[in-house]
């Protein structure tokens, strides 16, 4: 039996909602409003560009990959596919102590450093030398004048990894066969042990560019930030509470970057980047998701997912009916 390829699906909220205003480094709803006449009308100018875009967004990137899988010379194709030899000594210490019949949670933090206890968590995830190899290989893909897909309106200068052609045999085996393991003991409330789709790609930070990342949460049930050089001060990472926490209750906890060190944290908890003040910063940024937590619950609306077929990857979001009518249809062809 024939099955088609799996639809794709995005909340209904993607085109309403969680719409960042760079002004006012504020995420708004559409049903927000403003103090002055003027600043709604640049407000509404903005929300219908970026609903237009988002809308866009699914074709536009099957367009750009198609054009860079046919045109784009890789630099070093050996980082497109993940080998042990990538990675650093201690995370496949922790991974193997996590595939292993006895592994549990408390054992687990013995290989991984609690920053506060915020259930965030760091260790050594890349040897540096990969990372310096991904980033000259991201500095050839930009120097080309092939079309780039950027990560969000929050940032401007990252590179979606999907377009290059890295999830297939270097982020998604990275996802399942490492990171999972790892996450279905720290994160089991968040799907940690159910991922089962990710987006994967970098941000970039330089002084004429992007400096800092305004406070968010992801569209995630697990987060990956991984540090990747290459040189710069500042641009900690900072943490506060979960979203659901009231603003004036929040703490906030500073993270620094560490060359091949992954940062692990919960979608929902609240983040953002301060600024760099010289230099450049490079991160890879899994977003990891579980059809089975966010088909219940949207992680951008809070709301169950009034699901949109869409073209490309979608946001990991599954229907059952729809993939059995899907099966149906090429049976009935066959
Ligand atoms: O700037 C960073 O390293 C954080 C990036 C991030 O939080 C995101 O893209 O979701
Ligand atoms: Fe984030």
């Amino acid at each position: 039996m024939m099955t088609a390829p799996k639809p794709s699906y995005s909340c209904a909220c993607f085109y309403t909602d969680n719409i960042f205003i760079q002004e006012f480094h504020v995420h708004v709803l559409s049903s927000q409003g403003c103090r002055t006449s003027e600043q709604f009308r640049n407000v509404l100018e903005t929300i219908k560009k970026e609903v237009e875009r988002r809308r866009k967004l699914g074709e536009e990137s099957l367009h750009r990959r198609r054009e860079i899988s046919l045109h784009y010379k890789p630099l070093y194709p050996e980082v497109y596919v993940l080998q042990e030899s990538f990675l650093a000594a201690e995370f496949l210490t922790a991974v193997k102590y996590s595939k292993s019949p006895q592994a549990n949670v408390e054992g687990l933090l013995h290989h991984l450093h609690s920053i506060t206890d915020k259930r965030i968590y760091r260790l050594p995830v890349f040897i540096p030398e990969f990372c310096a190899k991904l980033v000259e290989e991201l500095e050839n893909f930009e120097r080309s004048d092939l079309p780039k897909g950027r990560p969000n309106t929050m940032n401007n200068y990252g590179i979606l990894l999907n377009e290059l052609g890295f999830v297939d045999a270097l982020t998604a085996p990275l996802c399942e066969k490492y990171i999972e393991p790892l996450t279905s003991l720290l994160f089991p409330d968040w799907g940690g042990g159910c991922l089962d789709s990710h987006r994967a790609f970098v941000v970039k930070y330089a002084l004429q560019e992007d400096l800092d990342l305004s406070c968010h949460y992801d569209n995630a049930e697990v987060t990956l930030n991984v540090s990747l050089g290459k040189e710069f001060t500042d641009g900690n990472l900072y943490f506060s509470d979960m979203k659901e926490v009231p603003v004036n209750e929040r703490t906030y906890a500073e993270v620094e970057h560490i060359t091949g060190q992954g940062i692990l944290h919960r979608g929902q908890h609240v983040h953002g980047a301060l600024p760099i003040s010289s230099g450049e910063r490079w991160n890879l940024i899994l977003w990891m998701r579980a059809s089975d937590v966010r088909n219940k619950c949207c992680p951008m609306c809070d709301n169950e997912p009034v699901l949109v077929k869409t073209l490309g990857d979608g946001d990991g979001f599954t229907s059952v009916r729809e993939d059995r009518e899907q099966t149906v249809d090429i049976c009935t062809l066959t």
